[in-house]
């Protein structure tokens, strides 16, 4: 059991946590109000030694006690401390000022100390509306980018203003986040921009200012209409007005002011002025298909000492609208989900970073560098449980994820109270669990680097919101671990014990009986339920002190019950990772064997070939083939008159020989048909037969030629001789004409 009063008064906390009610939101609600339903209820604020009457007037809650529903089950009530409660009927105004947000927005100007406000609490409880509002109020980021730009008037610079087309560079150069910058205008209109007018203008700055426009180039075509973005900025919400706030400044400095965002998803980190693909539908659509790069929470070259996001997309804001633009794209961005809990439950831990950089001037040769401090705004995931929230697949490992880090978180917070200025010991808080606390606690301890020895911690607040009608074991472990103190007592029984010891001796203070004597029987009887009564109050201490027990049991089985939680959780991640694993090593295995089996295709395909050829030159080296040179016309027709002379003189030869054999009693022979050895080319050769009829088939076959060349029909080319005779089979060297391979 803690003591609460030694707890709440410890200021030396790294976070100052505040409690927020929320109040009823549907009619529903407002009735189980009504009826007094709420197990919690808020204590009134205690007198201290030096109270006086005024003091008391303003004096805030600090307490609340937590009574468990009228189950059948003994639960301990439990009582927690917090710096301040707020209760249902807070204003978003009240808030933004009493938790100290204004106070961090001066460290962050004036001290150079860091300062952080983020907010916890089961899902559906009020931590979207206290960070970022509603539709119609305002909320801490909004409010804070107000009082910044307020405060910071004529002394901001633009990256836009192109009198100072250096100051980008320059910016890049003294931050140590390996971040990528832009300026508000060109970052806009690559998301919102006509794409034509995109290209223009994209055409127009190069390559002058090709230095001023990095995102212009780097970004494929406008992600979201101008128009989308209009509705968007002409719905947001003006009030609470916070105009009364603003913090004096050095009127002669020049600040400038950079916004970048990010959210924590199952343990990465992604920049969420980098779009996406597909914007902020990821998560809705369940696919969870998205490949964003997640980022580094590391220590860079520029900054050794602690770590930082690195890589992130950071755009440089002049006015309050730049920056209320570049949130809503950025938040257009976020994980939201529907859940059995929440409509629009925020399925991430957002981070919105508002960073103010002062120019300074370097004492020696006046170098110019950006210094300056950042206001980081979260807003964490809810809790839950996946029974109530009806979730599945993804989500549920979502939930998993959210709920582990949230244990993490509650550990570091319950032990944050041991951190006080004496100890230095930051290995107290184990802040190394997970991405969620290393980026919530690693500012808040002073640094041990030399280099940075003057760096103050960061200041933080911590608003848990409680929605006083929901979910009791869920509300009651955020308590738990958020709470400054906490204090468990037993409700006590009317006792019977005490009740009989108080009728036993208003039994011994009966007045007498009239003749003035007890009765041996009455007297016996006290003495026995005297001694009944003081079994009794034994008995009854010792099933108090079980109750006890059991009630701190209980609690122990709720952690435990979180922690299985968590685990699940864990086990499903690792599942889904183990499959997305194994299913990119069956692709990479199945890729591999393709490209076996191709391999292994392509080297058939190719011995098949070189085996045809082999083939083929067998053969042709077999057959021996010669071709004739292509004669031209005139060749053939010189070839042909020569023939047809030597036919003529052998005609001559024949008649005149006929002339001298043949006397007119001997009968002619008759005459036999030409026997041809086949075809009809030119090297053809007729081989028997009648020599007239030869001379006449020559004489029909010039006159044939002549036509044709008349004409200019093609000339076909000359039979091949084969080995040295002449073959009247024309045999061609050509593949193709050597028949199917088959009968090769
Ligand atoms: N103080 C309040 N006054 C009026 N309405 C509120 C208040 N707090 C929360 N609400 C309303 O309650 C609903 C749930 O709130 P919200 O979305 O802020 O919850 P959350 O804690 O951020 O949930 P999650 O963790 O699931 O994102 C919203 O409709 C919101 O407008």
């Amino acid at each position: 059991m803690t003591s609460l009063t030694k707890q709440s008064s410890n200021q030396t906390s790294l976070f100052q946590v505040y409690l927020r009610l929320r109040p009823p939101i549907t009619k529903e609600e407002a009735a189980h109000a009504h009826r007094g339903e709420r197990y919690l209820t808020v204590e009134p604020p205690e007198p201290t030694e030096d109270d006086n009457a005024s003091k008391t007037q303003s004096r805030r809650p600090t307490h609340i006690t937590l009574q468990p529903p009228n189950d059948s089950r003994k639960r301990a009530v439990e009582k927690f401390a917090f710096t301040r409660v707020f209760e249902e009927d807070s204003k978003q105004l009240e808030v933004f000022e009493n938790t100290g947000v204004p106070s961090l927005i001066q460290g962050v100007l004036k001290e150079g100390r860091d300062g952080l406000v983020a907010t916890l609490g089961v899902t559906g409880s009020g931590k979207s509306h206290t960070i970022l509002g509603s539709k119609h109020q305002r909320g801490i980021t909004q409010m804070s980018l107000d009082v910044l730009f307020r405060s910071l008037g004529n002394t901001i610079r633009s990256a836009d203003n192109f009198e100072d087309p250096t100051l980008l560079a320059s910016l890049s150069a003294a931050d140590s986040s390996e971040a990528q910058l832009f300026s508000a205008r060109n970052f806009i209109h690559s998301i919102y921009g006509d794409p034509s007018e995109r290209g223009r203008a994209s055409r127009a700055q190069t390559p002058m200012s090709r230095g001023q426009t990095p995102l212009l180039e780097s970004t494929s075509a406008p992600l979201l209409s101008r128009r989308y973005l209009n509705q968007r900025l002409n719905a947001l919400p003006s009030v609470p007005h916070v105009s009364h706030l603003t913090i004096p400044i050095d009127t002669q400095a020049e600040y400038v002011v950079v916004v970048s965002m990010y959210e924590v998803y199952n343990d990465r980190i992604f920049d969420l002025l980098s779009p996406s693909p597909v914007s902020g539908t990821a998560s809705r659509q369940g696919n969870g298909k998205e490949k964003r790069r997640p980022l580094l929470f590391k220590s860079t070259e520029g900054s050794p000492d602690r770590k930082i996001v690195a890589g992130l997309r950071k755009v440089v804001c002049s006015t309050y609208e730049e920056a209320m633009t570049v949130l809503e794209t950025g938040l257009t961005e976020r994980r939201i989900a529907g859940t059995g809990s929440n409509n629009a439950s925020s399925r991430s831990h957002g981070f919105f970073c508002l960073e103010v950089k002062k120019k300074v001037r370097g004492r020696r040769y006046g170098e110019i560098s950006w210094a300056g401090n950042t206001l980081t705004v979260v807003d964490l995931a809810g809790s839950e449980r996946a029974r109530n929230a009806r979730t599945a697949g993804a989500t549920l490992a979502e939930a998993g994820k959210i709920n582990e880090s949230l244990m993490y978180l509650g550990q570091c917070l319950q032990m944050q109270s041991d951190f006080s200025e004496g100890n230095k010991n930051k290995t107290v808080v184990p802040y190394r669990q997970c991405k969620l606390t290393e980026l919530l606690f690693s500012n808040s301890f002073p640094s041990s680097h030399s280099a940075s020895h003057n760096r103050y911690p960061q200041k933080a607040v911590m608003i848990v919101t409680a929605d006083p009608l929901g979910d009791f074991n869920a509300t009651s472990q955020i308590l738990r671990y958020s709470a400054l103190a906490r204090e468990v007592t037993v409700p006590r029984i009317p006792s019977v014990s005490s009740t009989i010891l108080s009728s036993s001796a208003s039994t011994q203070s009966r007045p007498q009986t009239s003749n003035g004597r007890n009765t041996p029987y009455a007297a016996a009887s006290t003495e026995d339920l005297q001694e009944a009564a003081r079994e009794i109050v034994r008995i009854t201490d010792d099933y108090e002190a079980l109750i006890v027990r059991l009630a701190e049991e209980e609690i122990a089985r709720q952690e435990a019950e979180l922690k299985l939680q968590a685990a699940e959780g864990r086990c499903l991640m690792i599942e889904q990772e183990i499959r997305e694993e194994c299913c990119a090593e069956m692709d990479e295995k199945m890729e591999e064997e393709r490209k076996r089996w191709q391999e292994a295709m392509d080297r058939q395909a190719g011995h098949h070939e070189e085996h045809l050829d082999n083939k083929l030159e067998i053969a042709s080296r077999g057959i021996k083939i010669y071709e004739d040179p292509e004669p031209t016309a005139d060749e053939r027709v010189d070839e042909l008159e020569r023939e047809n002379e030597y036919l003529r003189s052998k005609l001559a030869a024949l008649e005149r020989q006929l002339n001298t054999q043949t006397s007119p009693t001997r009968k002619p022979k008759p005459r036999a048909a030409p026997v041809r050895s086949g075809g009809t080319g030119f090297g053809q050769r007729l081989v028997s037969g009648d020599s007239s009829s030869d001379l006449e088939n020559m004489f029909q076959r010039v006159t044939a030629f002549k036509v044709a060349e008349t004409y200019k029909s093609p000339v076909k080319p000359k039979a091949a001789l084969v080995n040295g005779a002449r073959n009247p089979r024309r045999v061609t060297s050509r593949k193709k004409d050597l028949g199917p391979e088959d009968d090769i």
